[in-house]
């Protein structure tokens, strides 16, 4: 019996829908874009369509191939899974930035919503999942309150092995099951996933015996969900990956048509990357699901590192990208609407719905005396949610306030491997279309440079020097 995945059906009945009527001038006035505009950008478009075939081609995009090239992964990473789950209660990643906004959004979005507060068994005998990525040391020792280090099992992510709240993370946990298991003991307790050969933290893994996974050497970390970096965190909670991955694909299929206005990662680009020509530098999305919510965490690193870079015309320094937003509906109609509707033009707006949620929850037939409520009675939470929705679409329309939808016929493996690639995807075209470097992220850099150099790190002399010369503050602007 085939998967439901492999089905021919059952894909097309899954496949996401990119409605961008309300960015287009025809709907949404003078604000949107018009057809023309995007016919007089055909040639660029085409430039960076081939630019894309070539890196692809080239290996500039490892990321690409993932959905097609991780069947050994997923067995390994299942047959693991199968050989640990009974021996933990609790699976913590530790890692930052790409090594763990997937993870989570994943989680999120494919299992209970209060799963980590389930009994093991209805949890259907995987482990709990925590993502420790901040250094604030409250959250980590309030974390041993509620774990049991004995049923723990760490999973030490990063792509560099140089991320110091990953790294330092590692050795404060690291030490600890030293000292409460002993060393021997303790190394059951660690699965690290990092570069092949490069980096502090193989050598590390390598010598200490911890079981491993690999991060492919041209996957950058905001491209890597795909990689073990979100497959074994989602695997361990009982997500079927490789329904992920052949949603993955499945959207790859998509975006590989030549026909722009058919192709939903080029569309999603084009419109951005014509709404920042016109100084709309805010990319709200705003998911009505709460699934959905940590996508937007997820969305706001790829879209906030792959685009947001300088270069120089010529002329002068120019500073492109989309500042990211998140939303949730319906939660912040009641809180961000207003200044979407009548604030400045400066968003595109980016809707994600769900056709059909997991459950339909009715609304008793109270309160038929009250005008204001009673017409909720006999409906469902379902309709109103989806209601509210097509509702703020078109107070934003009405508005003049760009926006688009992305529909999920529901919230699966494969509709989530279909929006995560979507939106990779779209990352890498918009970077060709403003013609920079959407996989590097050199604007991390400085701080880096200026934590090593205040913390004391070797070799960081010459910086600790310019630090030490920056301009003194003065109290008058401290109050
Ligand atoms: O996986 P690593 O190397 O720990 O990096 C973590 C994150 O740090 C960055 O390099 C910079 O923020 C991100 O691109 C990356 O996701």
């Amino acid at each position: 019996m085939s998967k439901r995945f492999e089905q021919k059906d059952w894909q097309e009945s899954m496949r996401l829908k990119l409605d961008f009527n309300n960015m287009m001038t025809s709907y949404v006035g003078e604000n949107g874009i018009s057809e023309e505009e995007i016919a007089d950008l055909q040639a660029q478009i085409e430039k960076a369509e081939k630019a894309m075939v070539e890196k692809r081609a080239n290996g500039g995009m490892d990321w690409r191939d993932l959905p097609y090239n991780q069947a050994d992964i997923v067995k390994d990473i299942n047959a693991y899974v199968e050989s640990v789950k009974d021996d933990f209660d609790t699976f913590v990643v530790l890692g930052i930035g790409g090594s763990a906004l997937g993870p989570i959004a994943v989680q999120q979005a494919i299992n209970h919503p209060y799963y980590n507060e389930l009994s093991k068994e209805k949890r259907g005998g995987y482990p709990k999942l925590y993502v420790m990525d901040n250094i604030d040391p409250e959250k980590l020792v309030s974390l041993f309150d509620i774990i049991d280090l004995d049923k723990t099992l760490f999973n030490v992510i990063t792509k560099s092995g140089s991320t110091s709240e990953t790294m330092s993370q590692f050795m404060i946990i690291k030490e600890m099951l030293e000292e409460k298991l002993g060393k021997e003991e303790s190394k059951k307790h660690v699965v690290c996933t990092t570069d092949a050969k490069n980096g502090n933290l193989r050598p590390i893994a390598d010598k200490e015996g911890y079981k491993s996974f690999i991060i492919p050497a041209g996957v950058g970390g905001r491209f890597s969900e795909l990689t073990p970096v979100g497959l074994l965190p989602a695997a361990m909670c009982g997500i079927d990956i490789e329904e992920i991955l052949a949603g993955a694909a499945y959207m790859d299929e998509l975006c590989k048509t030549d026909n722009t206005f058919k192709n939903p990662a080029s569309m999603y680009a084009i419109l951005n990357y014509l709404a920042m020509r016109r100084g709309k530098n805010i990319s709200v999305i705003m998911p009505y699901a709460d699934t959905l919510k940590y996508i937007g965490d997820w969305y706001a690193q790829l879209w906030a590192e792959s685009l947001g870079k300088k270069f120089d015309n010529d002329k002068n320094v120019v500073n492109v990208g989309q500042t990211p937003v998140r939303a949730l509906g319906a939660t912040d109609q009641h809180s961000q609407v207003q200044l979407y509707s009548e604030g400045p033009k400066d968003k595109v707006i980016v809707f994600v719905g769900v056709d059909k949620y997991k459950t339909t929850l009715d609304i008793p037939k109270i309160y038929g005396d009250i005008p204001s409520l009673g017409f909720l009675g006999g409906e469902t939470h379902n309709k109103l949610i989806k209601t509210e929705q097509m509702a703020t679409e078109y107070a934003l329309l009405k508005s003049g306030q760009t926006n688009m939808t992305i529909t999920l016929p529901e919230v699966n493996e494969f509709t989530l491997g279909q929006i995560l690639y979507l939106f990779e995807v779209a990352t890498g075209f918009a970077g060709e279309l403003l013609d920079i470097n959407a996989f590097d992220q050199p604007g991390v850099e400085e701080g880096k440079n200026a934590t090593y150099a205040m913390f004391g790190r070797p070799g960081y002399d010459e910086k600790k020097a310019e630090l030490d010369n920056r301009p003194a503050k003065n109290d008058k602007f401290i109050i």
